[in-house]
């Protein structure tokens, strides 16, 4: 904070700050306890899939040191933890029995964290589907939306009155685009063909969940999309072709059907033949009405024309007068407030929304040092969104929390433990947390209503 911005980025009241996590990347222990595997167990397992042969085997031990975690969350003054439950650890086959020490791990978790007055949002799906579901198609098999309401049937009932705010799948454009397009995420299939077939399942699972929960559900339900804003590279009517081809393969392909408005035009010259029409029962179901959206928010994109490139014809170029992260991701702070404002307009001005993952991966040392961990560019970038973010409610977007990527240091995926995005370092020696210099600044943040800042 300077004096001249003091007071300047106050949040309003109630808003509601958080950090989020993901099963399969923190808890470790996935086969414990009579849990079953996920794809995730079997495409980390399978060699040359994960970068230094990582797994989330053990990951950040989550599973046995939740107590010990939820701990750091009071420290970090958080309000609210995101979190999501692991299908085959409370249903081993996916579908049928339920692991009774499965449920009782969140059961406990749950009510850890509100003996603590940290409000859990609970995330049903991200992205560990169980193996034993793979086997049946997985995402490919339309039964899978039922699988997935009788799933989330069991813990609307078993958190009813605990758990209030819902989020169905997170982010259903990463688990397409990577596990079925593109192959680099389990289950690692690479097929246009596939891809349209288990969007669209992934849809109507989220719909077939969300009329289940008005069914036997409590609270408020909605879905976690991932929105990367495109700005064309010229204005060549090429590149602003391209930059409409990208921004509908990532940013529309999932939410204008949510939105009741069918899949985008871009999409059928996009995919070609691979493209496939879907009848309207679907498209009924998928836009139930739903009470929230949730924004994971890391980098905007600046397409240009490519014919080459498989499968929109574009290619984001590098800005170079731009910071980027250790993923690659470029640091453009109001491009967080351009897509808020997108996306309050996309969703009619009416929906909540809440920024349910925003973060950075920089690099940082194995283990702490004088019990710090000072991490500037991480501060740097957790300010400047936090800003950003201020900028877009002040221009009329209605946001109601902020949950930051990622409360731990963790398993990111295929790039195993080399990417740390945590406010919270992880030794993963020892598993000694340490809160980084972001994550002190985090918890100033929230005291202060964003006052510090
Ligand atoms: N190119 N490029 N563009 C950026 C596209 C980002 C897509 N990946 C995400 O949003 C994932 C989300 C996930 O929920 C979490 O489980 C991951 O750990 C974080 C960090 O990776 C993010």
């Amino acid at each position: 904070m300077t004096t001249e911005t003091a007071g300047k980025y106050l949040f309003p009241e109630g808003f509601l700050w958080g950090a989020a996590t993901a099963a399969y990347q923190i808890e470790g222990s996935s086969m414990a306890d009579g849990a079953g595997a996920s794809i995730w167990d079997r495409f980390s397992h399978t060699p040359g899939n994960m970068k230094d042969g990582d797994t989330g085997d053990v990951a950040c031990d989550h599973y046995k040191r939740w107590r010990e975690d939820i701990q750091l969350m009071k420290r970090l003054n958080l309000q609210a933890y995101r979190f999501s439950v692991s299908w085959s650890r409370v249903m081993p086959e996916g579908r049928g029995a339920i692991n009774p020490k499965g449920i009782d791990f969140y059961d406990r978790l749950v009510d850890g964290l509100l003996e603590q007055g940290i409000e859990p949002l609970c995330t049903l799906y991200h992205w560990d589907l169980p193996a034993a579901l793979d086997d049946r198609g997985g995402w490919l098999n339309p039964d899978i939306a039922d699988w997935f309401a009788d799933y989330g049937q069991v813990l609307f009932e078993k958190f009813k009155g605990r758990v209030k705010t819902w989020g169905t799948i997170n982010e259903p454009w990463v688990i397409v685009d990577g596990g079925y397009l593109h192959g680099a995420l389990a289950p690692g299939h690479r097929s246009a063909f596939e891809a349209m077939i288990a969007g669209h399942n992934v849809l109507r699972a989220h719909g077939a969940a969300v009329k289940r929960f008005r069914q036997v559900g409590e609270g408020k339900i909605g879905i976690v999309l991932n929105i990367e804003p495109k700005y064309p590279a010229s204005d060549k009517p090429e590149d602003e072709a391209a930059r409409r081809r990208a921004e509908a393969q990532m940013n529309r392909w999932f939410l204008d059907p949510l939105m009741g408005r069918g899949y985008p035009e871009e999409l059928k010259d996009v995919y070609g033949e691979a493209y496939r029409e879907f009848p309207q029962e679907d498209f009924d179901l998928i836009a139930q009405p739903t009470d929230w959206m949730g924004l994971n928010w890391y980098t905007r994109a600046v397409p240009e024309n490519a014919p080459d490139a498989w499968p929109t014809r574009s290619r984001p170029v590098k800005q170079v007068q731009h910071a980027h992260t250790e993923t690659g991701w470029e640091v453009n702070p109001p491009a967080l407030t351009d897509t808020l404002v997108w996306l309050h307009e996309q969703t009619g001005g009416k929906l909540p929304l809440m920024v349910t993952e925003n973060g950075s991966a920089w690099y940082d040392p194995p283990h702490a040092i004088d019990g710090r961990i000072h991490d500037p560019m991480r501060v740097e970038y957790l300010k400047n969104h936090l800003k950003a973010l201020h900028d877009a409610i002040g221009k009329g977007v209605d946001v109601r929390g902020y949950m930051a990527w990622s409360l731990l240091d963790n398993l990111e995926w295929s790039l195993g433990y080399s990417k740390r995005f945590g406010i919270t370092h992880v030794n993963f020696q020892t598993q000694e947390r340490t809160i980084k210099d972001s994550g002190l600044l985090y918890a100033e943040v929230i005291k202060t209503h964003g006052g510090v800042l």
